[in-house]
This record gives structure tokens, sequence and C-alpha cells, in this order.
């Protein structure tokens, strides 16, 4: 199957400086994919080059098989696009906007079942400039997924969000993937990018350094793993690649006092990865 997205050497230029170096990525259909990176590593830009935002410099780009770069309405029509502040109608209700905004599609989802899904219920008949932040940034979702889009780029989407809503969203994303839908969102939680990610590309200074699933992203699924454990003598820790076979020698049948084995976090990875560049 062609991948739903799919760049070759994409390069941004601004004047005296490349925000985005010669980046290879395919995202495949119904796949969760995260961006990752520091500030000003280019995530948006990239971004925004895949949505037909931006005109890029150089390399080949092509999503649902069009280019981004000349494709029409029609194609536009199969994105939705969540962008970091989208919303400018102040005046009307949450149901007025997310009802308008269907009318612009062939195919919308039903607008009260997108107002639920993103937990505005209570707030259906509330006008958008009476909203919170992350309340604005919830309609903002609503409004990028009521096309019934083939793919969401969602920039940030969780910025702002309660604990509570932050879950309520990343059910809501699953969901998308298992109806067939392709995500691409950019974050700079590395817990939701290890919660909804099917695969993650680290960039950092317009380079992707890392791609892969969030479990084995640089390695760490096969790095050296730290085993601690406490007996007679105090509290022991030990690094090794194989935990299992030490913790077999270690225990004999018996059980160990407080033992742990751990494997360096997503957080760990990532602050290496991009480590000297942010
Ligand atoms: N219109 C522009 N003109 C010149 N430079 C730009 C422009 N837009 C972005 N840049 C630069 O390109 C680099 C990448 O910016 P970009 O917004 O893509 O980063 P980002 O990874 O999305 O950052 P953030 O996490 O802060 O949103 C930065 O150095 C930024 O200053």
């Amino acid at each position: 199957m062609t991948p739903v997205v799919s760049a070759r050497g994409l390069r941004k230029e601004y004047p005296g400086h490349v925000a985005v170096h010669d980046v290879d990525l395919e995202i495949e259909h119904g796949e969760v994919f995260a961006l990752l990176g520091p500030n000003g590593a280019g995530k948006t830009t990239t971004v925004e080059i895949l949505e037909g935002h931006r005109k890029r410099t150089a390399g080949h780009v092509s999503v649902l098989g069009e280019d981004p770069g000349s494709a029409g309405r029609h194609w536009r029509a199969r994105l939705g696009i969540v962008l970091q502040t989208a919303t400018d109608a102040a005046h009307l209700t949450v149901a007025e906007v997310v009802r308008h905004f269907a009318r612009y599609y062939p195919h919308p989802r039903d607008p009260e079942e997108v107002v639920e899904q993103v937990g505005l219920t209570d707030k259906a008949h509330t006008r958008v400039k009476a909203l919170s932040g992350g309340q604005r940034r919830r309609l903002d979702v609503a409004l990028g997924i009521i096309g019934r889009p083939e793919l969401v780029f969602l920039d940030e989407p969780t910025t702002g969000f309660d604990p509570e809503a932050r879950r309520r969203f990343w059910a809501l994303i699953r969901a998308l993937a298992d109806e067939g839908t392709t995500v691409l969102l950019t974050t700079h939680y590395l817990d939701e990018a290890e919660a909804l990610a099917d695969r993650v590309a680290v960039l950092a200074a317009g380079r992707i350094v890392a791609q892969d699933t969030p479990s084995a992203l640089g390695g760490r699924s096969r790095g050296e793993a730290t085993v601690r454990w406490r007996d007679e003598n105090g509290f022991h820790q030990e690094r090794t690649a194989f935990p299992t076979k030490l913790v077999t020698q270690l225990s004999g049948g018996r059980e160990l006092t407080d033992l742990t084995v751990t494997r360096p976090s997503l957080e760990d990875v990532y602050l290496d990865l991009i480590g000297g560049t942010a």
C-alpha cells in the first residue's frame, strides 16, 4: 500500500538558515506518528509543508497521493488540521461553530457526537470567547476531525489540557486510528508519544536523529537494564544486557527484596538524542 505521507530529502531554507535538512519520512495508513523535538527543531515547518501551508526548498513530498504544493480543494477536504490556534469565531457557541464547520465537508461526522467526544457537551451552548484555554483547544480538535478526515495533523494538541482531558483526548485519537484515520502529531510530551504513537521521529536542529517505535527508540529495548535489589548486606544495583539471567542467578528461587529492573525511559533516550542541539 502506498504510504499516506512520504517525504524524501525534504529541505526548507529561510534566508541564512536551514530549518529542515533532508528529512525522510513515511507514514502508513492508520498509523499514529509523533514528531518530537525541542523548540525550533523544525516540527511545525515540516508539518506545514506536508499540509501545503508552506513551500519547501527541495525534496519530494506526497500526501494522500498528491503533492501538497499543488494539490487542490478536494485534497484539502481529506485532511483534518488542528493548528496551534484555529478558532476565530468568538461570538458563536461551541455547537454553532462545530455545525458551521461541518457544512464545509461532504461527509462530516455528527457535530453533537464530536462535541461529546472532545468532552465539551456541557459547554455546547457557551460562546467560544467564554471558554478556557484548554476548552478552546478541545474545540480546535473537534474542528480538525469534524470533516471525517483520512489524515489528521495535530500540532501540540494537548497543550493546556488538564490530565483528565488529556486521557480523554488520547482515547479519542486511538478511536480515530482504529477507524483507519492516519494521525501525525507533534508534541513536547513524551508520555503522550509513548501512549499514542505507533512510531516516533525525533527532530533535532532540523534533522531526524531517530525514528522507531517508542519502545525501541534509541535501542532502548535492547540496551542495558539496571537491576536493583536489597539483601542482608544492603542495597545493590547492577547494569546488564541480560537482566533475566542476572535475576535468576541472584535469587536461586528465593524472593529478592525491593527488586526492580529498569531500562532507560523514553525521556532519557530523548534527552540523549537531542543532547547539545536544544
Ligand atoms: N517564517 C520564518 N522565517 C524564518 N525562520 C523561520 C520561519 N519560521 C520558522 N523559522 C525558523 O525555523 C526553525 C524551525 O522552526 P519551527 O517553528 O519549525 O520549529 P518547531 O520545532 O515547530 O518549534 P516549537 O516546538 O517551538 O513549535 C526555527 O529556528 C525558526 O526560528
